[in-house]
């Protein structure tokens, strides 16, 4: 069959076998889409491995997909098995499942960066923001989050619950409310309506700001403002992800990004918010230094990275912010998207939210009486009382607390393992390749995860299409532990290394969320099965109505 296919490289030959498809859908669209393929950069030449057939009517994979994913998967593995090509996202990908999802991760010939600029620019697109590290496949801004984010979180935690606490309440205060319900119509609606967006991810903005540049730069309501503008064109970058774009589009997009550079303002922003704090704090030590005393530094990610300057080869303090910018861009984006999806998964099974609250007052009881247990313990021995056993601070959502609350991380896990994409994690072979299978992927070929043969595969136990948010209690899999048993956020050496931060600030959102109130509703309930399901990054679909526990 693929003999044939090199005989019908041209679009009016597509055309004839588009018409053919009726009559003999099997053959003809497996030739139609093999034909595409020829005519696609990076066509894998391994003939073994079977092209799923077409639906009558259809021209590409994409429709079915959108539908149901699952019954669409479900359908691909019957007709091929575990291996198979199909055409989606304007791509003819290999689509790889089960043990061999491993090795795409761990060969390092593959590479999602790779992928990911192929339909999204994204390179061009981050390179357009930092002077130095460019083309260096995110491996500085891996290291950054690395060093100095995942080993502070028990310091950053606090910093987040406040800001969070602060924010939603002041956020939630500008919701109609209606018999004592509060309803939030379009808890994240990213592309077109900015101005719903603002609200609600506002405060996740403020605490992210904290943490990477200290309170004073995030009181700036227009770093702020610049956050969430480079966040929407960031997640216009990200939506292209699903999207045909066409090659004039995307020519257009990287001499637009590399040449008219329009998010050089939003760094600037940055430089210009930075600037008098950077130089009072140098000020400040130069002060410490000429007393002899210690100077109290301060402990954000932009005194990290200026701290160390010359080991991740920053230029200037230009080249300082664009990463900066790009830290909170890939941060942002993705814990709202998922915080707010969260909130629909405590909307659907409303019969979970006590036994979370009865955790929560668990947990802080047992750390309030341990506290307690270690005051007395110094006062009998007339030692003098630690300042970090301050009472007031006993029932505080310290990252000790919010790691001690397992069914709430079982819940945040469970509700990723039944949301993931059951397609995604696209990667691109750098070289030729042969899988241990023997499947060979040609250089420039796209090879695509199966996510639903292992998220709802036989190893996760029992009822595996449905949500059981217990599930992972008493088992060695946070939800912070990768694998291919637990694919959101990659795995291997480049699985996200920010899943430590995202992963607590969920599970605060949670926490929060279910001690403030008693009952969150979808607002249309019919909708609720796509609600559960939406993909990283497309917007909400309908509502919810919160009401508080007073
Ligand atoms: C729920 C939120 C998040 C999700 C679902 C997510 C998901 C992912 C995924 C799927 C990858 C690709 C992994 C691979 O190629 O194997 C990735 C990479 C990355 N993520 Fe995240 N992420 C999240 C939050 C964050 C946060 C908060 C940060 C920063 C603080 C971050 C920083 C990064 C970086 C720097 C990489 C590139 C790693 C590399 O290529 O070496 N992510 N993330």
């Amino acid at each position: 069959m693929i003999g044939l296919v090199s005989s019908y490289p041209n679009a009016a030959s597509f055309d004839i076998i588009k018409a053919a498809l009726p009559i003999g859908v099997g053959i003809a669209s497996a030739v139609y889409l093999t034909a595409k393929a020829a005519a696609n950069a990076g066509y894998g030449t391994d003939k073994s491995v079977p092209t799923v057939s077409l639906r009558p009517g259809d021209s590409t994979h994409d429709k079915e997909y959108r539908e149901d994913q699952d019954a669409f998967v479900k359908r691909c593995e019957e007709e091929c098995g575990p291996t198979f090509h199909l055409y989606l996202f304007n791509k003819f990908m290999t689509v790889l499942s089960g043990p061999q999802i491993r090795e795409v991760f761990l060969n390092e010939s593959f590479s999602a960066s790779d992928a990911l600029d192929d339909f999204t620019n994204m390179n061009t697109f981050l390179d357009s923001m930092k002077k130095s590290n460019k083309n260096d496949d995110l491996r500085i801004v891996h290291d950054l989050v690395r060093d100095n984010i995942s080993p502070n979180l028990p310091l950053f935690t606090p910093r987040i619950v406040s800001q969070l606490e602060v924010n939603l309440e002041r956020e939630m205060a500008t919701f109609p409310e209606k018999e004592g319900r509060k309803l939030v119509e379009e808890p994240l609606k990213v592309l077109q309506e900015m101005s719903a967006y603002v609200s609600l991810t506002d405060y996740l903005y403020r605490s992210v700001a904290t943490v990477f540049m200290g309170f004073e730069v995030a009181k700036s309501r227009k770093v702020i403002d610049t956050f969430i503008v480079a966040s929407i064109d960031f997640g216009r970058v990200l939506g292209n992800n699903r999207r045909s774009v066409p090659t004039w589009r995307s020519y257009w997009a990287r001499a637009n990004y590399a040449i008219l550079n329009p998010l050089q303002v939003h760094v600037q922003t940055l430089v210009e918010a930075a600037t008098p704090i950077i130089l009072e704090r140098r000020r400040l030590e130069a002060e410490a230094i000429e007393k002899g005393v210690q100077w109290d530094r301060p402990d954000d990610i932009m005194q990290r990275l200026l701290d160390n300057f010359d080991k991740y080869g920053f230029v200037d303090l230009e080249d300082v912010c664009g990463h900066l910018l790009i830290l909170i861009l890939v941060s942002v984006h993705t814990t709202s998207d998922t915080s707010t999806n969260l909130l629909y998964y405590l909307a659907a099974f409303p019969q979970h939210m006590d036994k979370l609250y009865a955790e929560q007052q668990e947990v802080l009881d047992a750390i309030q009486q341990e506290r307690e247990k270690e005051r007395q313990e110094l006062a009998q021995k007339g030692e003098p009382m630690r300042d970090d056993l301050d009472p007031t601070h006993d029932r505080d959502l310290s990252a000790a607390a919010i790691k001690r609350m397992v069914h709430m991380d079982s819940f945040v896990r469970e509700a990723f393992r039944f949301r993931t994409e059951r397609l995604i994690l696209a990667h691109r072979a750098r070289k030729d390749i042969t899988l241990s299978s023997g499947v060979k992927i040609t250089k420039g070929h796209t090879v695509i995860v199966n996510v639903r043969s292992m998220h709802q595969g036989p190893e996760q136990g029992d009822e595996v299409d449905e949500f059981r948010p217990w599930r992972f209690v008493g088992k060695p899999k946070s939800a912070t532990k990768v694998g291919t048993d637990f694919l959101p956020f990659g795995m291997g050496k480049h699985a996200c290394p920010g899943r430590f931060i995202a992963i607590q600030e969920l599970k605060t959102i949670g926490v929060l969320m279910v001690s403030k109130f008693s009952k969150i509703e979808i607002q249309d309930p019919s909708k609720t099965k796509q609600a559960l399901l939406v993909n990283l990054g497309e917007p909400c679909i309908t509502g919810l109505m919160f009401t508080s526990r007073q």
